[in-house]
């Protein structure tokens, strides 16, 4: 069966506080998916039902075809989460031990000191001793331990040096490449573009888009035109050009957001302002993701 995660018109209420509502989605075997959206979007709630952390206040989340907390479906997944909370009083490689020994066909340690960046020394260290960056080795090998089929991580590379990080993704391809099923958190878009075959954009707590990368860009259709603004040529008239959807300068150069290029650049020269230096690009999945998140284009 290829749907391996599945929302169902899942609703999540704490207290007061709608945290998700009638969020329905499904996660296909061997995709990489990035859900994205700012503080409190729901993000984190989403990926504590998934792992039957918690349950739904209506609606329907499944994991391979069962309900997050039956039998078997643990054994399939591994997570790190934004909580890195590790068994204090035990040695890192004791840790280590112990998570492999709850699955059938654990990695061996060789392969997840490589796979993590782990040293032997790290192995005879005590868990609290670690820094926080070594500590989210230690969850990113815990979460690896079984080998499972599928990967959460949450804001995973949060804390993480740059070798860190770069080995961090260096293993997330070797798994992409073994068809694991990968879900990840951050709030770093250009991991987002560069790692996942797919996006969920979150806001407060609906999905507001659905997509590829590069669909989610296209689908926007934003590009970015900046100049140098002779004299006379100001913000506020720039913000009257066709299809022009944000204004700003930025060191010297005015940058415009706009739908349709092309019209812009005619606009200019018919009106033949005094500008010099024009750049034109496609827009940043920074600009796709504010612009969603702001409502905009929606
Ligand atoms: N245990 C809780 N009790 C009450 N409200 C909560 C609880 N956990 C989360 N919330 C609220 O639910 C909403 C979604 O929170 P969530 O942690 O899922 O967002 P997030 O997208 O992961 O945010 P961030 O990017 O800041 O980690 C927020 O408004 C948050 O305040």
């Amino acid at each position: 069966m290829d749907d391996i995660v599945t929302f169902s018109h899942v609703s999540k209420l704490y207290k007061e506080q709608q945290a998700l509502q009638d969020l329905s989605f499904t996660l296909r075997k061997g995709e990489t998916t990035a859900i994205l959206g700012g503080n409190g979007a729901g993000k984190t709630t989403a990926i504590s039902l998934m792992l039957g952390l918690m349950t739904p206040t209506s609606g329907e989340v499944t994991l391979f075809g069962h309900t997050p907390n039956a039998r078997g479906v643990k054994e399939r997944l591994g997570a790190m989460l934004q909580d890195v909370s590790v068994m204090d009083g035990l040695k890192v490689g004791e840790l280590l031990q112990l998570f492999r020994s709850y699955y059938s066909a654990p990695l061996s340690f060789e392969r997840l000191m490589t796979l993590t960046g782990l040293t032997p020394n790290d192995l005879k260290r005590r868990v609290e001793k670690l820094s926080g960056g070594q500590k989210r080795r230690v969850n990113f090998a815990l979460a690896l331990a079984g080998n499972p089929e599928l990967l959460f991580f949450d804001e995973p590379t949060v804390g993480m040096d740059v070798t860190a990080r770069r080995l961090f993704w260096q293993t997330i391809n070797a798994l992409q490449q073994q068809g694991k099923t990968i879900v990840f958190t951050t709030h770093y878009l250009q991991e987002a573009d560069e790692v996942a075959d797919r996006l969920l954009l979150f806001k407060q707590g609906t999905l507001i888009a659905d997509g590829s990368v590069a669909t989610i860009k296209g689908s926007l259709a934003l590009h970015v035109i900046s100049f140098i603004p002779g004299s006379g040529i100001t913000c506020s008239m720039c913000a009257e050009l066709p299809t022009v959807k944000d204004v700003q300068e930025d060191d010297g150069r005015i940058i415009l957001k706009v739908e349709n290029s092309d019209r812009v650049l005619q606009a200019l020269f018919e009106k033949q302002w005094n500008v010099n230096g024009i750049l034109v690009s496609q827009g940043s999945l920074d600009v796709a993701f504010e612009t969603l998140t702001k409502g905009e284009a929606i």
